[in-house]
């Protein structure tokens, strides 16, 4: 059965490389120019750089061409999920959608399966979700994720379908969950990389993981969520990998923040937007979420890694 992902960047391009160890995949842009260098090159140098697309992998900018698959990938940065879902929902109202985005929307706080479930109704949704770089998924070094779909069923067949030698999948059916671990994670990977960055040091980064795992439980079971999801590979497994390494962008724009250096705008950094919309969500739900207070703070400027690492310090004493 052929896939489809939509969106040619990093991780979209690395998973359709994975799956085409399996059969025929279509990686779909929206830009023209970007396919066509694709197929000239073999290769997605500026998304993926060193990377050789195998044959299986077509590349197409024409949605016609993507829309032939029954199953779609979406992967889009979370902020721009509902923009793409909303041009195209024509032809993906029949669909099995997979988004692979991790974050909250900005402005409605909703994750990425309800905006699909708001977007194209009729489709059934799902998301693939957990600890994986863009980079070890493409090299086919061994990766576990989530696969999360409310539907049992659909949920089997996705398991079957999307995984690969490489790509072990795990099944869910708490959406809610799944989505919250994947999105909440980003935000405490930059706290991590802000005390790094600021050589707080080491015993600093695991306090941080470990209060950041609080905040994400608190919010998740406040959501609906089963308690049991953020343990998994789409909570615990993806903060692990997140807040432990420089290939992750979350954490890499946090260390800058703690040297004091700039960071590339144009980089897709989820956590900052997600960060301020379950800043909003907290407020909203009554919740005590001070690393994700202070990651906002950081990010608008409105704290230095030293007030913030004093604020946190100097909270109420308080039972574990
Ligand atoms: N990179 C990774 O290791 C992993 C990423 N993810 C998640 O996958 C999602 C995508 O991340 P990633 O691939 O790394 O990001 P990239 O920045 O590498 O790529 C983003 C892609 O989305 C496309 N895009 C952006 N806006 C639109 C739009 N309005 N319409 C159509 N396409 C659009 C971009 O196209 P264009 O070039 O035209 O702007 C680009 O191809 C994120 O939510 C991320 O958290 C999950 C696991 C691992
Ligand atoms: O989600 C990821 C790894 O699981 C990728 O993290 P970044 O978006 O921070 O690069």
């Amino acid at each position: 059965m052929s896939i489809t992902v939509m969106g040619a960047g990093a991780f979209g391009t690395a998973v359709a490389v994975s799956l085409a160890s399996k059969g025929p995949v279509t990686v779909w842009a929206r830009s023209s120019q970007q396919i066509s260098k694709i197929k000239e090159t073999r290769r997605n140098e500026d998304r993926l750089p060193g990377v050789v697309l195998p044959d299986a992998l077509t590349a197409t900018a024409e949605m016609d061409d993507a829309a032939r698959s029954r199953i779609i990938l979406l992967a889009v940065p979370m902020q721009t999920l509902r923009h793409v879902l909303q041009t195209y929902s024509a032809a993906l109202h029949d669909k099995i959608l997979v988004a692979c985005c991790k974050g909250i929307e900005l402005e409605t706080g909703l994750g990425p399966v309800a905006v699909m479930q708001q977007t194209v109704p009729d489709a059934q949704h799902a998301l693939l979700t957990g600890p994986s770089f863009a980079h070890d998924i493409a090299r086919g070094l061994p990766t576990a994720l989530t696969l999360a779909c409310s539907d049992a069923d659909c949920g089997e067949e996705l398991q079957r379908e999307l995984t690969t030698a490489n790509l072990r999948l795990y099944r869910s059916t708490d959406t809610v969950g799944a989505e919250l671990g994947g999105a909440l994670k980003n935000v405490v990977a930059i706290a991590c990389g802000t005390a790094m960055g600021a050589k707080m040091g080491e015993s600093a980064r695991a306090a941080l993981m470990t209060r950041g795992y609080a905040e994400m439980q608190r919010v998740a079971v406040a959501r609906g969520a089963e308690p049991e999801t953020m343990a998994g590979l789409s909570g615990f497994g993806d903060l692990a990998l997140t807040c432990t390494s420089e290939q992750s962008r979350n954490y890499r724009l946090g260390l800058s923040l703690g040297r004091g250096e700039e960071f590339d705008p144009a980089v897709t950094v989820e956590g900052v937007a997600t960060a301020r919309a379950v800043q909003a969500l907290a407020t909203e739900l009554r919740l005590d979420m001070p690393i994700t207070t202070c990651v906002t703070a950081l990010v608008d400027r409105r704290l230095t890694p030293q007030e913030a690492m004093t604020h946190l310090l100097a909270r109420p004493l308080k039972e574990e």
